[in-house]
């Protein structure tokens, strides 16, 4: 299995449909994944008392495996279900269960183990599984979701149902779409996925993994290690920062293109003049930020002109995200600019490029599949989408939500874009760094603070 990839309720089935027409049955499936989910619920739970919630399908099927699983293994087990297995591999499972069921309430003080509903929920939780849901959120004890929380819609993260707080959660044979969005994604806890032997796609949404970040070459040349400039508009402090967090992100030479005086600027920070057009033609530039700050007037209008016009590698933030238009990227190389929005900025986008999508997901993908552009959609959950594919991000701290991070990570993004020259694997490395740095940089940081986090950021990954 791709132990990475992100999979949607119907290519989860069609995994599983695969196995089972290559001679696995149903019942050996779910006696993996509830066998694999019992080795870590043991590990968890020591010699405490297990209660399990298992629901009508084959979620509910899981449970029963794992209860069994736990009770073989000495745990104290007790199961509450609703009604009986409605399928018949959860059938097999409940009758291979040796131990007690009752139909209601929730013995206290348990190790809960939570096998309501999994992929196959479907509209809202109502009535006694509800109430369950209920108990559960409200009961004091370590909490684990088998494969989704029971409330939780597998490929968009919806909650359909009474929400509740889970120590851990365990994936089986592949992660879903929510396990990376925003809210529930944040009530999981720690996130495991549990093999259940699945031959999964490549050609699906991945989760990323922590880049590798090389040191300069041993002969590096301050241009050669890349050469950024920044293009600054009516606002000083917005690329101020980005240039702030680029000149600590690997970038050889920053330049920012200013006509504001700026007396807080390092003095490692090279300022020119923003006559963009001339210092923008420059050969060596390795690649192009302009959007922080930027403002949305005719003046901003050129500016972004005059930067698409370079031809160079480019990130577009915050207002030059305002002003993109489909005329605008006519004649663009889109493979080389990489876009990252905010939530209303995504919304923007998708508007002025006809884009007709509700969700972050389809939106990020569609705009990327639409312009060719790379699109990074930013927020609480982090998708990105470019050639190589869409990936999925573990969260950052929540920390972040304050004013002018998005204008670091632009920095960040940038400069790694200067650095190695692909687009999507910059925006890449820039959630990493970016998120990183947000953990250095402790509790209630600033945005300056943060943009001087992060050339120690980097000493995780390299
Ligand atoms: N199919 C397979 O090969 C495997 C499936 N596995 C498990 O099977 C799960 C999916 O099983 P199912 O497709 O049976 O679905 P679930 O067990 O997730 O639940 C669906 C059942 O609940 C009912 N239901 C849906 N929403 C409801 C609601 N709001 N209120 C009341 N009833 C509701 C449905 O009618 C159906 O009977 C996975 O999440 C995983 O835990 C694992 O055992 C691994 C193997
Ligand atoms: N709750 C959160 N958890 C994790 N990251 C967050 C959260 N809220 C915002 N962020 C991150 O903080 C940054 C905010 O960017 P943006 O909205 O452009 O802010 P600004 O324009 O003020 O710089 C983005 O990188 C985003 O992913
Ligand atoms: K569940």
């Amino acid at each position: 299995m791709s132990p990475t990839a992100v999979l949607t309720v119907d290519q989860m089935r069609a995994a599983e449909q695969a196995a089972m027409s290559a001679g696995t049955s149903e019942w050996e499936l779910m006696q993996r994944a509830g066998e694999g989910a019992a080795q870590w619920i043991a590990r968890m739970a020591g010699g405490r008392d297990v209660c399990v919630l298992c629901g009508p399908g084959n979620n509910g099927g899981d449970g029963y495996v794992i209860a069994e699983s736990l009770r073989r293994r000495g745990n104290t087990v007790h199961v509450v279900a609703p009604k009986e297995p409605g399928t018949e591999t959860a059938r097999t499972a409940r009758a291979a269960y040796k131990g007690e069921v009752s139909t209601e309430g929730l013995p206290r003080n348990q190790v809960y183990v939570d096998c309501l509903f999994g992929y196959g929920l479907a509209r809202e939780v109502t009535g006694e599984f509800a109430q369950l849901l209920e108990n559960l959120r409200d009961a004091t004890g370590y909490k684990v979701a088998i494969d989704v929380p029971s409330s939780v819609a597998s490929d968009t993260g919806e909650r359909l149902g009474p929400p509740v707080e889970y120590d851990l959660t365990l994936a089986l044979g592949g992660w879903k779409r929510a396990h990376f969005t925003m809210p529930v994604m944040a009530t999981m806890g720690v996130k495991r996925v549990v093999d259940i032997g699945l031959d999964l796609p490549a050609d699906v949404p991945r989760l990323s993994d922590a880049p590798r970040i090389s040191a300069p070459a041993a002969d590096a040349h301050k241009y050669r290690r890349g050469l950024l400039a920044i293009v600054a508009g009516e606002m000083p402090g917005a690329p101020l920062l980005a240039a702030e967090s680029a000149m600590r992100s690997g970038a050889g030479y920053v330049k920012l293109l200013s006509d504001h005086s700026h007396p807080d600027a390092p003095a490692e920070l090279v300022i020119e003049s923003a006559a963009t057009r001339k210092t923008l033609s420059d050969e060596r530039l390795s690649a192009i930020l302009v959007g922080p700050g930027l403002g949305r007037k005719n003046k901003a209008r050129d500016a972004l002109g005059s930067a698409l016009e370079a031809g160079r590698p480019t990130i577009l933030d915050a207002d030059a995200l305002h002003l993109l238009d489909p005329a605008m990227t006519a004649g663009c190389n889109t493979a080389k600019i990489g876009l990252t929005p905010h939530e209303g900025e995504l919304a923007k986008l998708c508007e002025a490029f006809g884009i007709d999508a509700s969700s972050k997901f389809d939106r990020a993908e569609a705009l990327h599949a639409e312009t060719g552009m790379t699109v990074l959609a930013k927020g609480p959950d982090t998708i990105l989408a470019g050639p190589e594919g869409v990936l999925f991000f573990e969260r950052g701290s929540s920390w972040l939500s304050v004013a002018g991070t998005g204008d670091v990570f632009a920095g960040i993004a940038a400069a790694r874009l200067a650095v190695r020259g692909e687009v999507q694997q910059a925006l890449e490395e820039a959630v990493w760094i970016h998120h990183e740095a947000a953990r250095l940089a402790g509790p209630a940081f600033t945005a300056g603070t943060l943009a001087r986090s992060v050339n120690n950021a980097l000493w995780s990954f390299l």
